[in-house]
């Protein structure tokens, strides 16, 4: 992610590290968080924790390092590294959000010369692994797997104002894939001579979603309140038990839905925003019995979806 922060006018002036990646074992567990009815998820145990981490910090004192190559008061991005890696190990929390303010406070008690600090991460997942004990199978407490799923996503953006005040965050699970096998439809859209896509009443719809939320009050994204935390794991389970349940009409139909019921389940929830694509599979063979069918990768170019909304939505739908 990118941006044009500004410190000087509309001067952009920021640098930084990113694809710091760092692992933890035995970190501290996450427990005592509320339960939704879409999720079996309960906690975690942060056996394994790995993060992807990217940090970008702003100081009017870094400009003579850009103008006169002074590096006086250059932190080297090395460094800046290296505190993220030692800070992995001094953070007592159980959340992403809550190491990236750590960390995001650190550097700034470090360091007068930075200004403001950006700080932002994708979780590097790791799975459980069954396997035999004495009821039956039981998650290894040793051998986990290196997955490659979905993962909790965190940035926050701290200044020196109030303590290093959070005055920016997100949280988020990005690379859900989900494929429903029937029951979607894509039908009554414009048609006109550039036309060619057929209506379907039925399709096999293939969606890639990351989705992202702001809490009305930034502190509940640290975990610090377990029960006012809300986890990557049950917004991501809340996607696909709404594609479950639903029978839409595109993917925007199914992103608003995701929205209404997420925002529905945590009322401290400010905003829930998603990007999707779609990835959905053409139709090969509908000739066999019943629903089945044979699909094949679709070509490029693909469709995108974008949409954010806040509890306004709610009391519009409400009306
Ligand atoms: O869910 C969809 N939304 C669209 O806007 C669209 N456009 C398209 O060609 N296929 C789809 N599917």
């Amino acid at each position: 992610m990118t941006d044009a922060s500004e410190t000087d006018g509309q001067r952009t002036m920021n640098y930084g590290k990113e694809q710091v990646a760092v692992y933890r074992t035995f970190g501290t567990s996450l427990e005592g968080m509320r339960t939704i009815p879409e999720s079996q998820f309960t906690g975690r145990d942060n056996t394994i924790f790995g993060a992807e981490v990217r940090v970008q910090v702003e100081g009017e004192a870094f400009l003579p390092s850009f103008s006169e190559g002074d590096n006086s008061m250059v932190v080297p991005t090395d460094t800046m590294k290296n505190f993220i890696h030692h800070h992995l190990g001094e953070y007592d929390g159980a959340t992403l959000e809550g190491f990236l303010h750590f960390v995001g406070e650190g550097f700034l008690e470090q360091y007068p010369q930075m200004d403001a600090i950006r700080v932002s991460a994708d979780e590097l997942p790791f799975d459980e692994r069954p396997v035999p004990g004495e009821d039956g199978f039981e998650s290894s407490e040793l051998v986990f797997r290196v997955a490659d799923r979905e993962s909790g996503f965190g940035e926050v953006y701290l200044d020196r104002s109030e303590d290093a005040a959070i005055q920016e965050h997100t949280s988020g699970v990005t690379g859900i894939e989900l494929v429903k096998v029937k029951d979607n439809s894509f039908v009554g859209y414009v048609q006109d001579e550039y036309t060619t896509l057929p209506e379907r009443e039925n399709r096999t719809l293939y969606v890639t979603l990351d989705i992202f939320w702001t809490y009305a009050d930034a502190e509940d994204a640290l975990g610090e309140d377990p029960e006012r935390y809300v986890p990557a794991e049950q917004v991501r389970d809340i996607a696909q038990v709404v594609f479950d349940e639903f029978d839409v009409n595109s993917i925007q139909d199914l992103i608003y839905r995701i929205g209404e019921r997420t925002l529905e389940r945590f009322p401290q929830l400010e905003s829930v925003s998603f990007e999707a694509n779609n990835r959905t599979w053409l139709k090969v063979r509908d000739d066999l019995e019943g629903d089945a069918k044979v699909l094949r990768e679709p070509p490029r170019p693909t469709g995108f979806q974008q949409f954010s909304m806040d509890r306004s939505d709610l009391e519009r739908d409400a009306e």
